[in-house]
C-alpha cells in the first residue's frame, strides 16, 4: 500500500469511527428523557413471523430494559391462531375485523395465544438473561372483559365471545417490572362470571398502557405508519393529534381501526406518545424510542402543536 493509500484508509476508518459514535450520541437525550419510564411494545405482524425480525425483537426489548426502561410487550398472534384453526379443521371468519369466536374457536385462541406465542416469544427473550415473564389476561384480575357488541352497516351481528377490556388491573404486570423482568402479555380476558373471551391485541395494548400511565405506547405493524390516503404511500403521516385522528377513524380501512382505536384510548387515558411503526424494519422500536427523527406515526396528546 502507498503512503497516500494508507492515509485514505486511515481517514476512512477515523469517519466510521465518528458516525458510529454519533448515532450512540444521538441516544443520550432519549437515554436520560426515558430512563425508569414503561413503553408498552404491541407486538405482532411480520415482527412475529419473520425468524430474524423476531430475534431482532427480543435484542430491543433487552436493549430497552439494559437502558434502564420499563417495557411491557403485548403480544398478538392473528395468522398463528388461522394457522391452528385450520390444521383442525376449525371454519374461521373475521366480522368488522375481529375473529368470530365460537367456543371450540376460543380454546384454539387461548391454546396458541398463551401456549404458543408467548412461549416463544419469552423464549427468545430470555435466550439473552432471565427477563422475560408470561402472563395472561386471566391473571391475577389483569383484565376483566365484556362480551362485545358488533354492529356491521347498522345491524348487530354475533361474532361471539369476543371481549372488549371493561377493567384493568396493572398490579401482576407491575410486580414483574418493579422486579426488573419484562412481562409478555397474552390478551385471553375472562367476563365476571369467569368466561374466558378473545380480545384484540391491540385495543388491549392501549387499555393497559393507559392503566399503567405509560410513558409511550408504540404498536408494531406492516405498513410504515398511517396513511391518510391509504394505499398512496406518499401519504404517510409523520404526526397527528389525537383530536384529528379521532376525526379520520370513521374513514380507516379495517387493519387500522383497532390500532388507531387503541392509541386514541392510550393518549386519551394519559400516556404521552403513541406509535404506529414499521415491524418489517428491524430494531424499528430502537429507532423509535433513541433517534430523534423516530419512525412511523406519532399520536400527540391535544395539547400539543402536531
Ligand atoms: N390508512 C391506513 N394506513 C395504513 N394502513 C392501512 C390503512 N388502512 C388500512 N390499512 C391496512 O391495515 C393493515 C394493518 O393492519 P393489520 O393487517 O391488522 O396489521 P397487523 O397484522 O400488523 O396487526 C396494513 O397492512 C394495511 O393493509
Ligand atoms: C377478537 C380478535 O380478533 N382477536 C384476535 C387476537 C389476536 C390478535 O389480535 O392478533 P394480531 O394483533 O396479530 O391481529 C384474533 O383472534 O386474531
Amino acid at each position: 500500500m502507498t503512503p497516500s493509500e494508507q492515509t485514505i484508509l486511515a481517514d476512512t476508518r477515523l469517519a466510521t469511527a465518528g458516525q458510529k459514535a454519533e448515532v450512540l450520541i444521538e441516544a443520550l437525550p432519549w437515554l436520560q428523557r426515558f430512563h425508569g419510564a414503561t413503553v408498552v411494545i404491541k407486538y405482532g405482524g411480520n415482527a412475529m413471523i419473520d425468524d430474524e425480525l423476531k430475534q431482532a425483537f427480543a435484542q430491543d426489548m433487552v436493549f430497552l430494559r439494559l437502558a434502564g426502561i420499563r417495557p411491557v410487550v403485548v403480544h398478538g398472534g392473528g395468522p398463528q391462531i388461522s394457522a391452528m384453526l385450520d390444521r383442525l379443521g376449525i371454519d374461521g371468519e373475521f366480522t368488522g375485523g375481529l375473529r368470530v369466536t365460537t367456543p371450540e374457536t376460543m380454546d384454539v385462541v387461548r391454546m396458541v395465544l398463551t401456549g404458543q406465542v408467548s412461549r416463544e416469544l419469552v423464549g427468545l427473550i430470555n435466550a439473552h438473561g432471565p427477563y422475560a415473564v408470561g402472563i395472561s389476561g386471566e391473571d391475577a384480575h389483569l383484565f376483566t372483559a365484556t362480551r362485545k357488541q358488533a354492529t356491521v352497516d347498522g345491524e348487530h351481528v354475533d361474532i361471539g365471545l369476543v371481549g372488549e377490556v371493561t377493567s384493568v388491573n396493572p398490579d401482576a404486570v407491575l410486580d414483574i417490572v418493579n422486579a426488573g423482568r419484562i412481562p409478555v402479555v397474552s390478551t385471553v380476558a375472562p367476563d365476571a362470571n369467569g368466561v374466558v373471551h378473545n380480545v384484540n391485541a391491540d385495543t388491549a395494548a392501549g387499555a393497559l398502557a393507559a392503566a399503567l400511565g405509560a410513558e409511550k405506547l408504540v404498536v408494531l405493524t406492516d405498513v410504515e405508519g398511517l396513511y391518510a390516503n391509504w394505499p398512496d404511500r406518499s401519504s404517510l403521516i409523520d404526526k397527528v393529534r389525537v383530536d384529528r385522528l379521532e376525526e379520520m377513524l370513521p374513514g380507516l380501512a379495517s387493519g387500522m381501526i383497532p390500532k388507531m382505536e387503541a392509541c386514541v384510548h392510550a393518549v386519551r387515558g394519559g400516556v404521552g406518545r403513541a406509535h404506529v411503526i414499521d415491524g418489517r424494519l428491524a430494531h424499528s422500536v430502537l429507532l423509535e424510542v433513541f433517534t430523534s427523527s423516530g419512525v412511523g406515526t406519532m399520536v400527540l396528546p391535544e395539547q400539543e402543536r402536531a
